[in-house]
């Protein structure tokens, strides 16, 4: 299922938020959503997700999702929401719990994406013997459990230490590799964006606007922290993000 977003623009009362967003989604990709502070990427996130319907324009879904997405649209926060009395297994079966869903089969699913998110040996575990990163694994688990045709990925590892960010970033790409999904990724860490970005759509101060679209070729398993072509898109994006930046701050300071 491919995601297509025609003439999007969003007001929040008098407040202008979004302006005139085109911007294509295709299968099997991750496209990455950067920008400065408050210039709507979330925003441009929960309509796509069909939470909040655009002030103007549409976002249109191509396509079939798969005949088994029990949820075609599936979010992941940064706050990864696990109920702390369910086991990893059992944060994993509530959301298949409200389809209806035999028995057997989801404990094939729990086991599916368990081992899909290297979390096998944990399945019994408690969320609080787990670190950030792999509570992070479990919410990612648990929004494959649903087979969604698209996910919607708000500032996922933000709330993760750099190191195991860098370790999240490296599983993300092998699930990817291994078993390519689609995805809408906003982050405002322009390294994630270049390591985990097939398409990189850059919004510009509020009212966001589509300042810059970047390709990445590359392929993700070949994307290295450090890598000087990857670093060099990184100064490309910022070059063009820093101006914008810093008068999205001025204006936050002014109110
Ligand atoms: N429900 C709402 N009602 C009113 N204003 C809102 C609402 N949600 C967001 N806004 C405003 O819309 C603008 C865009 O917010 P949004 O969270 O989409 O930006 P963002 O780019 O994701 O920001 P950040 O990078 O800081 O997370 C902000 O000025 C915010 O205050």
């Amino acid at each position: 299922m491919e995601l297509q977003i025609e003439g999007v623009g969003h007001h929040y009362g008098p407040v202008e938020v979004l302006r005139d967003i085109n911007l294509t989604v295709p299968t099997g990709q991750i496209v990455c959503l950067v920008g400065p502070s408050g210039c709507g990427k979330s925003t441009l996130l929960r309509l796509i997700g069909g939470l909040e319907r655009p002030t103007r324009g549409r976002v249109l879904q191509l396509g079939d999702p798969p005949p088994d997405s029990l949820n075609p649209l599936t979010y992941i926060f940064q706050h990864f929401a696990l109920l702390p009395w369910r086991t990893v297994a059992g944060n994993v079966r509530l959301v298949l719990e409200d389809h209806r869903v035999a028995r057997a089969e989801m404990a094939a699913i729990v086991d599916d994406v368990l081992a899909r998110t290297r979390l096998s040996e944990f399945a019994d575990a408690l969320p609080r013997q787990l670190s950030g990163g792999m509570k992070q694994r479990v919410a990612i688990a648990r929004a494959l459990a649903v087979r969604p045709a698209i996910m919607l990925m708000d500032e996922p590892l933000s709330a993760l230490d750099a190191q195991t960010r860098e370790l999240l970033m490296d599983d993300l790409v092998g699930l990817w590799t291994r078993q390519p999904f689609t995805a809408v990724y906003v982050t405002h860490n322009l390294a994630e964006a270049v390591r985990l970005g097939h398409r990189i759509v850059l919004l510009s101060r509020r009212p966001g606007r589509i300042h810059r679209i970047l390709d990445i070729d590359l392929p993700l398993d070949q994307r290295h922290a450090g890598d000087p072509a990857l670093e060099s898109r990184q100064a490309e994006l910022w070059d063009l993000m820093r101006d914008e930046a810093r008068a999205a701050d001025r204006e936050l300071l002014d109110g």
